[in-house]
């Protein structure tokens, strides 16, 4: 992976174990969002990611090339792949239940997609430090050891929900999720306005 110091962990940056409220090993992971681009089945022509950890601490999950995907004719465009990446990063830093979003992100293109392949995601954490969080995924064409068409390596910040009050629509969120981002706002006690 051709990376830059940003995305590189620093010294002392350590990977968290999995967290006692991960989904069990093997576990598909819920959609954050049924809107989302990336996972949301809602979505119309979103890249309809279904992710799964097989140690609570990685993401996997498959996408396969659709005709709404297309850059060049027949061809993924670069933008929809680093999507996927974007994707399957912030589910990976999800599994340690904290709200992430992404800070920057690189992307190596490797190879070609074309329309109809199925690219295997693999994403994972290389180390937190504070708020920051130094995150890796890789597409493999075909099969889980297929050839590596994209890989890309990012810096996720952690923020608190109010960042999605401020900026976004909460309501909307905590209306799909019960459990836990309703209970660290009242744990935090959080101020829609005490953060960005
Ligand atoms: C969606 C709802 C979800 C709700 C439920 C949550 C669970 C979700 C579950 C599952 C997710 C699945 C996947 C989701 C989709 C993929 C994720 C996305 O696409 S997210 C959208 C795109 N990203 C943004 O919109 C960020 C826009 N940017 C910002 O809001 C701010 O810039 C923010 C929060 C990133 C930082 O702002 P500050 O004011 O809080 O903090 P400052 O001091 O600026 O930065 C903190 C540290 O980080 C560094 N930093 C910040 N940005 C950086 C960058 N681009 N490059 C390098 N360093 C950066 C700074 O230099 C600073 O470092 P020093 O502490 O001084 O050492």
């Amino acid at each position: 992976m051709t990376r830059s110091s940003l995305t590189t962990p620093p010294p002392g940056a350590v990977v968290p174990a999995a967290h006692p409220g991960a989904p069990a090993p093997g576990a598909t992971l819920a959609s954050h969002y049924s809107r989302c681009f990336g996972c949301g089945s809602d979505h119309p022509t979103g890249l309809h990611l279904t992710a799964r950890t097989p140690d609570g601490t990685t993401v996997e999950a498959e996408f396969t090339v659709g005709e709404a995907h297309q850059g060049a004719p027949r061809l993924a465009h670069g933008g929809v792949l680093s999507a996927a990446m974007d994707e399957v990063i912030g589910m990976s830093v999800y599994l340690f239940r904290k709200p992430y979003v992404t800070g920057r992100l690189e992307t190596d293109y490797l190879l070609p997609v074309p329309v109809g392949t199925t690219l295997h995601l693999r994403a994972w954490c290389n180390g937190i430090m504070g708020r920051k969080a130094y995150l890796e995924a890789e597409g493999r064409v075909g099969a889980p050891d297929g050839p590596v068409a994209v890989r890309a390596a990012a810096l996720f910040i952690e923020v608190d929900m109010a960042h999605f009050a401020k900026h976004g629509d909460l309501a909307v969120i905590t209306a799909e999720h019960h459990d836990y981002e309703v209970n660290l706002e009242r744990r935090r006690g959080a101020d829609p306005a005490a953060r960005s």
